[in-house]
């Protein structure tokens, strides 16, 4: 059987007298990226920070590669890169200079330490920014020096908390992609309160809401699971809302505009299909049709709803 790198087990943490997460329990391979996506306030950090070693959980275990991460924590962060949420760059560094302290932090031998800061310059793209000063850098290019540091031992799994958070979108696209590169060689588990991040990254979703496991499964079961239930519809020359609402499986029309409105379905059905047939005979002109993205609230409303509706 495959060593999983990441195995959590029932892991819970209490800040003073109220608890942060409760009962976290995941499992992860060694290459692809897994998303842990949730709202502020989650408990996604909590949860990063002791899979990482830096804070001490209150209950519960964490094993990297089977290794006890309480037992021998040593061993077991030898196998971890991690990117906290503010990423521990020295300003007054030059990307070299940081990047030769991580890596006689990380232990690397000296001889190797020159080809282990190529290797990690080369993998982030940062190279042509050796000798700049990170004050000097955009906030893109620290977030790469921040992966490369993660990347530096060449450890099995890579932690990623929140790395696009702050970035503008060229910049997001860039780290995105860096993701996906680095993540094709090892296990990268990375968070987000952005549901389409997730849904363009990951292979495997662990949704957390109020530091509880809301969802984990692939993100094909999660897309399944999610499916868009409206619509949003724009016309020239739009039916009365008792027409639209006469529409087999629209099960709700909320008008917006005089020419937009919001059509809610019952989920079995081809509706985009139908509107935009129903328009064509009836000359309704229609401009626009495009499915709602959920939000991550939307969504973690939908789950809970579903899981209560199970019980
Ligand atoms: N040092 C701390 N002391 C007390 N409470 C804390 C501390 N750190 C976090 N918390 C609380 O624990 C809960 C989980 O926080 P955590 O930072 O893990 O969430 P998160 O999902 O990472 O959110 P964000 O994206 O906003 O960082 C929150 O209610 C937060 O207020």
């Amino acid at each position: 059987m495959e060593q999983q790198i990441l195995s959590i087990k029932s892991l819970s943490h209490r800040y003073s007298s109220s608890w942060a997460i409760q009962d976290i329990n995941l499992e992860i391979n060694s290459t692809g990226i897994l998303g842990l996506l949730g709202s502020n306030g989650a408990g996604k950090s909590t949860t990063m920070n002791i899979m990482c070693g830096v804070l001490n959980q209150t209950e519960g275990d964490v094993f990297i590669g089977g290794i006890n991460m309480r037992e021998d924590p040593e061993k077991a962060k030898k196998m971890i890169g991690f990117l906290p949420q503010n990423a521990p760059l020295y300003m007054d560094f030059t990307v070299d200079e940081y990047l030769e302290y991580c890596a006689f932090l990380r232990l690397i031998e000296k001889d190797k330490i020159k080809s282990a800061i190529g290797y990690a310059k080369e993998r982030c793209g940062i190279s042509h920014f050796s000798n700049r000063l990170i004050k000097n850098l955009s906030g893109g290019y620290r977030q790469r020096v921040g992966i490369a540091q993660a990347i530096i031992h060449t450890p099995q799994l890579v932690v990623l908390d929140e790395p696009t958070n702050g970035l503008d979108p060229n910049q997001i696209v860039e780290v995105r992609a860096l993701i996906k590169d680095i993540a094709t060689e090892r296990a990268v588990v990375f968070s987000s309160h952005i549901l389409s991040e997730v849904q363009v990254l990951c292979n495997n979703v662990t949704m957390i809401e109020g530091g509880k496991i809301v969802f984990a499964d692939t993100m094909d079961a999660f897309n399944n699971y999610v499916e868009p239930h409206s619509v949003l519809v724009t016309m020239q020359n739009p039916p009365s809302t008792e027409t639209l609402s006469k529409i087999p499986g629209i099960t709700k029309v909320e008008v917006l505009t005089e020419r937009q409105m919001r059509l809610f379905f019952n989920g079995e059905t081809e509706i985009t299909g139908k509107i935009i047939e129903l328009s064509v005979q009836n000359s309704w002109e229609l401009r626009e049709v495009s499915l709602d993205k959920s939000s991550v609230d939307e969504v973690f409303a939908q789950l809970s709803n579903n899981n209560l509706a199970k019980k």
